[in-house]
């Protein structure tokens, strides 16, 4: 089906994607991104299994002779595991892309306005993304609201506490082994941590697939660490000096025995002089070597950015972690959904509702500060000191960091 609106600017036409647009798709996101084309088939059917024509959102320009595509973005429909309980719907945009030919002439502007829209018509409370630049989507209400830390370690040389376990838990398993047990360990794993993305069927496919075109040159393809409560990957590179290094693709533990049998056998794989590995900020690797400085943080990332679509479903669907009672006003430039909203929270639930007109508000902040602090991944006392959030008193200020922190910090798990 397509659906085409016109657009501010005439020459410029926006349509929903058709079988027909894949070879354009693909042309522009690989002139965006870096990417191959043509793709060849597999990674293309790979894409395609995860998104729905219909969510695709094109630009045309129709006054060009041969109508190039010259706008693209799309969103995955995705769950995300919320503060405390519970998982939500969120509309995961992604392949944005604007030809080089036609930046900032509102292209973008106008494809997430389509975009906001149709979320907004489908009750969405969340939007997501990874970013692929810091400047870019705050002005449209989105906070990055996960990080990670890139790590490096010497396997070898980071010996960690305790004796290595009589009976070996974990296990190198074959891609067989690994495709029957790792989606149900990864869906546990979802359910211990705010802002954990759930993958279907579809997405775990490429993931297992591992195809070779894919791959990182020169990497090997995924070796498999399986424990009963979690698993690990990871790639070797070889370089043509013979350089070797190793690369951890993913870990995800339901336990901490389970986290720390797993690194204690990828801080001991031989020969390997360097495994760099991406974790949760707050995990707790470090603390369970001998040395603390065996792991070197290499930098600091966001992992994923949120937008609040709707404050009250928003604000009313996750756990607190203390009691609240504040008057909340939001700030939505973009989509102008923002108010004066009162939260009680008792007992880890909330009531939220619009406040009162005379009510007055205890705490300000825009859209995107909200959609930041709402999983846990950032305090409102950082923002405050970045006069980004406004209170009435500081005792306001200890509330809302008391109530809104998170047992875990946030982290999505997966890239998109
Ligand atoms: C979720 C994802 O897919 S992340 C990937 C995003 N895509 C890329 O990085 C690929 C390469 N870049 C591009 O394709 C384009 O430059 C885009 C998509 C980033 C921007 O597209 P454009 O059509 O030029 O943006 P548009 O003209 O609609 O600008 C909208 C606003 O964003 C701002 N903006 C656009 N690009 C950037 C940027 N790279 N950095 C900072 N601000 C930007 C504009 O100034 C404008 O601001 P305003 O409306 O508040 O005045």
């Amino acid at each position: 089906m397509t659906n085409s609106v016109s657009t501010p600017t005439s020459r410029l036409s926006l349509q929903r994607a058709t079988d027909a647009d894949w070879d354009d798709i693909i042309t522009t996101d690989a002139r965006a991104f870096a990417m191959r084309n043509p793709l060849p088939d597999d990674e293309r059917a790979d894409l395609r299994g995860k998104v729905a024509d219909d969510d695709i959102v094109l630009v045309r320009d129709t006054g060009l002779p041969s109508k190039p595509l010259v706008g693209v973005s799309m969103f995955y429909r995705m769950s995300m595991s919320l503060p405390g309980a519970g998982v939500a719907d969120a509309a995961g945009l992604s392949w944005v892309s604007v030809a080089s030919t036609h930046r900032r002439r509102g292209i973008l502007r106008t494809m997430l306005t389509e975009m906001f829209g149709q979320w907004e018509a489908e009750n969405y409370t969340f939007a997501i993304l990874t970013a692929s630049e810091g400047t870019i989507y705050e002005r449209f209400g989105f906070g990055p609201a996960c990080f990670s830390n890139t790590v490096s370690i010497t396997p070898g040389h980071a010996p960690m506490r305790g004796d290595q376990p009589k009976d070996a838990t974990v296990r190198f398993a074959d891609v067989d082994e690994i495709a029957a047990a790792v989606p149900d360990l990864h869906a546990r794993w979802t359910l211990t941590t705010p802002g954990a993305l759930t993958r279907t069927p579809a997405w775990w496919a490429p993931i297992l697939a591992d195809r070779p075109s894919e791959r990182p040159l020169p990497a090997s393809g995924l070796h498999y660490l399986l424990h009963d409560d979690g698993y690990a990957s990871y790639r070797i590179y070889k370089n043509e000096n013979g350089g070797v290094r190793g690369e951890v693709n993913e870990v995800f533990a339901v336990t901490d025995d389970a986290h720390s049998d797993l690194w204690r056998v990828l801080t001991n794989l031989d020969l390997i002089p360097s495994l760099t590995a991406t974790i949760p900020v707050d995990d707790p690797l470090r603390h369970k070597l001998i040395n603390a400085r065996d792991v070197s943080i290499t930098g600091l990332r966001d992992e994923m950015w949120l937008r609040i679509l709707d404050i009250p479903a928003a604000l009313g669907s996750r756990k607190y972690a203390a009691d609240l009672d504040a008057v909340i006003e939001v700030t939505d430039e973009f989509r102008g959904h923002g108010g004066v909203f009162t939260v009680s929270a008792r007992g880890g639930d909330a009531i939220v509702a619009p406040a009162a007109e005379t009510a007055t508000p205890t705490v300000k902040m825009d859209t995107s500060v909200l959609s930041s602090i709402y999983l846990g991944g950032i305090r409102p006392s950082a923002f405050a000191a970045a006069g980004r959030l406004s209170v009435d008193s500081p005792t306001t200020l200890r509330a809302l960091d008391q109530a809104f922190t998170t047992d875990q910090a946030p982290f999505s798990g997966t890239f998109f």
